[in-house]
C-alpha cells in the first residue's frame, strides 16, 4: 500500500469573480520514504494540493470531491479530532517563510521542545535534550547554547533549519515542504536541501517537495509531477523528466532553470502567464502559450496518457504520463524540440522554437 494516494481530488474557491478550480481531478501517490516533487509556476495549484492533505482549505475554498488515502485511510472522512492527530504527528508541513512558523516571543528551543512534549509525551528535561539533539542534527552549531536564542537572533537559513527541526520533532511519515528554500540565498539553499534529503533518509520520512524550480527537484526528488492550471501535465521519474521531457510545458520550465555561474538571473521564461482559472481556455489549457499548438489543441482537452504506449495514465499507478495531443496521435507537426545533455545534471531543453504569433493570449 502506498503511504499516500490521492484520487481524483478537486478543490474549488467560490470567489466574487467566479468559481476558481484550483485543483482539477488530480491523482498521484507517494511511497514510504519517497521524495516526490510537485513543480509548476505560481497559481498551478501546488499549495492548495498540500493544504488539502492537511485539511486546511478554508472558506471560500472547498474540497469538492476525491479521496486522500493516508496509510489506507481517507483523510477527508476523518473527524476534526482524528485529523488533528494526523497533522503534526504523521504529516508535517514546512512553509517558505520560516519567520511565520516561529513565534517571536519564545526562544527557538522552547518552541521545538513544546512540539516534542506535545507529540511525544516527553517530560521537560527529555524534551529539552531531544530538542538540542534535533537542532544539532539539522546543522545548527553549538545547539545547546542556541537553544535559548530568540528567532530574530537566528539568520534566515538557521531559522529554516529550526523549522525543519520542529517539523521532524514528531518523526512524521510525510513531510510537506512548500518552497522551503525560496527565500534563502543559493549557497544556503543547496546546504539546506542536502540536509533535508539526508534527514529524510535517516528518519525514513517521505517528502512532498513543492517548488517552481526544476533545479531543486533534480537535487532532491525521485519522482516528479508537473502541474499546470490545477492539473498534472506530466509525471515521471526525475531522470526521465530531465533527459526525455514529454510535455511542452516541462520543456519550457527546463529552459528557465538558471545555470550555475550564469550571470543572468533567468535565461528565458515561458511567454505568457497562467490562464484565468475561472474560465480556462478551451481544449488544452496550455495551448495559448505552447509553441507547438495546432488547431486541434484549441478544441480537444488532452488526456493523461503513457507517452510510449498511448494508454490511459490518469491513475496513481502511472509511472510516466503526459497530457498532450501528441500522444493521442492528433498533432500533425508533432513536438519539435531537442534536449541538450550537458555535464552532470545540467540538462537544458532547447525550447527556443519561434512562436510565430508570440504570446497569443
Ligand atoms: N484563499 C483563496 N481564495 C481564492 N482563490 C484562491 C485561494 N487560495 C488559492 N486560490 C486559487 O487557487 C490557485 C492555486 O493556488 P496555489 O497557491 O495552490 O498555487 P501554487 O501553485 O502553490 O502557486 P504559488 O507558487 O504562488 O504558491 C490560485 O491561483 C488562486 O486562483
Amino acid at each position: 500500500m502506498a503511504l499516500l494516494e490521492v484520487n481524483d481530488l478537486t478543490v474549488k474557491f467560490y470567489t466574487q469573480e467566479g468559481v476558481v478550480t484550483a485543483v482539477d481531478d488530480l491523482s498521484y501517490r507517494i511511497e514510504r520514504g519517497e521524495k516526490f516533487g510537485v513543480v509548476g509556476e505560481s497559481g498551478a495549484g501546488k499549495s492548495v494540493t498540500a493544504l488539502s492533505l492537511m485539511r486546511l482549505i478554508e472558506s471560500p475554498g472547498r474540497i469538492e470531491s476525491g479521496e486522500i488515502l493516508f496509510k489506507g485511510e481517507d483523510l477527508l472522512e476523518m473527524s476534526e479530532e482524528e485529523i488533528r492527530d494526523v497533522r503534526g504527528n504523521e504529516i508535517a508541513m514546512i512553509f517558505q517563510d520560516a519567520q511565520t512558523a516561529l513565534n517571536p516571543v519564545y526562544t527557538v528551543g522552547e518552541q521545538i521542545a513544546e512540539a516534542v512534549r506535545h507529540h511525544l509525551d516527553y517530560d521537560d528535561e527529555e524534551a529539552r535534550e531531544r530538542t538540542i539533539q534535533l537542532l544539532d542534527t539539522v546543522g545548527i552549531p553549538e545547539a545547546e547554547s542556541r537553544y535559548s536564542d530568540y528567532p530574530h537572533e537566528f539568520s534566515g537559513g538557521m531559522q529554516q533549519r529550526a523549522v525543519i527541526a520542529m517539523a521532524l520533532s514528531c518523526d512524521p511519515d510525510l513531510l510537506l515542504c512548500d518552497e522551503p528554500t525560496t527565500a534563502l540565498d543559493v549557497t544556503i539553499e543547496a546546504q539546506i536541501l542536502e540536509e533535508l534529503e539526508s534527514l529524510a533518509d535517516e528518519f525514513d520520512t517521505a517528502i512532498q517537495l513543492i517548488t517552481h524550480d526544476l533545479g531543486v527537484v533534480a537535487e532532491v526528488c525521485d519522482r516528479v509531477m508537473v502541474m499546470y492550471a490545477g492539473s498534472p501535465v506530466e509525471k515521471a521519474p526525475v531522470e526521465e523528466l530531465y533527459y526525455d521531457p514529454k510535455h511542452p510545458y516541462t520543456v519550457g520550465l527546463m529552459s528557465s532553470i538558471p545555470r550555475v555561474g550564469d550571470r543572468r538571473e533567468r535565461l528565458q521564461t515561458i511567454p505568457g502567464t497562467m490562464p484565468d482559472l475561472v474560465e480556462l481556455p478551451p481544449g488544452c489549457s496550455f495551448h495559448p502559450r505552447c509553441p507547438y499548438a495546432e488547431d486541434v489543441c484549441t478544441k480537444r482537452e488532452p488526456p493523461l496518457l503513457n507517452p510510449e504506449t498511448g494508454r490511459d495514465a490518469s491513475g496513481t499507478d502511472a509511472e510516466r504520463a503526459a497530457a498532450c495531443l501528441e500522444y493521442t496521435g492528433e498533432l500533425q507537426e508533432g513536438l519539435d524540440y531537442e534536449v541538450e545533455i550537458r555535464e552532470g545534471h545540467d540538462t537544458r531543453a532547447d525550447a527556443t522554437a519561434p512562436n510565430p504569433e508570440g504570446d497569443r493570449r
